[in-house]
């Protein structure tokens, strides 16, 4: 018997969110990889449906960290500035393709007498198999941000999105000067770039929605390099933490903290 609650039916993913901005993707492609389509057809995703992949929030204080994660998840929305105390998660399930696919979003303290807290959650984000995504929230000591989490993990196995918050703070002009030097920061650091609001909401489902299918389709892939040569059918497939969905690229986040 199960003792995990049932899929929500609005958390229910059945082809690939698009990127937000062409310029600053993880990838561009408009469907998920035909590989992965097929593993879940043939329900050959091994481990993959009972995986949780952690989702780190970091990013200074008061950026809106817990807003939109309790926008997502609790759709929910608090004007009231209250700072986080060291770190709280929350879990979400999907389902992308038919299998059950799990977020656990971890939601750091930006106050500077909670980093070396927060720091230590960071550790081995993708071990055991996991895959790490931090999430970085504008965007003046993002930098610092991304040079402590990444000094805690491979590089090459961590994906990453630089989320610009408040957008309904900004007049449109604003807004469109915003937006060009985080798609430059996105690029510098290799991350996928999105704008959201937490307070009307704007962006925020398409946003998580976009992570879960990236880290369900970087899972997927990781199991199938896994499995290689083994039979359809097998059903131990443990213990790899490869990471292969940009085949070529080696090295996904090259010096981005100087
Ligand atoms: N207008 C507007 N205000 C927002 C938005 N998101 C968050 N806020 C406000 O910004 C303040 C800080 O939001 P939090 O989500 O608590 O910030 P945080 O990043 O979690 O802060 P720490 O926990 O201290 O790291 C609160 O007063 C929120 O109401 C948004 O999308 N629009
Ligand atoms: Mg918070």
């Amino acid at each position: 018997m199960s003792v995990l609650p049932p899929v929500r039916r609005d958390r229910i993913i059945a082809q690939l969110p698009q990127y937000f901005r062409k310029e600053a993707a993880l990838h561009t492609k408009e469907d998920f990889n035909n590989k992965v389509k097929t593993a879940c057809q043939e329900q050959r995703t091994g481990t993959v449906g009972f995986k949780i992949s952690k989702v780190i929030v970091v990013g200074d204080l008061a950026v809106g960290k817990t807003c939109l994660i309790n926008r997502f998840c609790k759709d929910a929305f608090d004007k009231n500035y209250k700072a986080t105390i060291g770190v709280d998660f929350e879990m979400e399930r999907f389902e992308v393709l038919g299998v059950p696919f799990s977020l656990q979003l971890w939601d750091t303290a930006g106050q500077e007498r909670f980093k070396c807290i927060a720091s230590t959650y960071y550790r081995g984000a993708q071990a055991g198999g996991f895959e790490g995504f931090f999430v970085f929230l504008p965007f003046s000591v993002c930098r610092q941000w991304l040079e402590d989490a990444l000094k805690e993990n491979d590089p090459t196995a961590v994906q990453l999105f630089l989320v610009g918050t408040k957008k309904d703070l900004s007049s449109p002009a604003q807004y469109s000067q915003i937006e060009q030097d985080a798609l430059k920061l996105a690029q510098e650091i290799r991350a996928e770039y999105w704008a959201v609001s937490s307070l009307t909401g704007e962006n925020v489902r398409e946003f998580f929605f976009r992570v879960a299918s990236l880290a369900f389709e970087t899972n997927v892939l990781a199991e199938l390099e896994k499995s290689g040569s083994r039979q359809i059918g097998d059903v131990v497939r443990i213990n790899s933490t490869s990471n292969n969905m940009y085949p070529g690229s080696k090295k996904k986040h090259p010096n981005c903290c100087q």
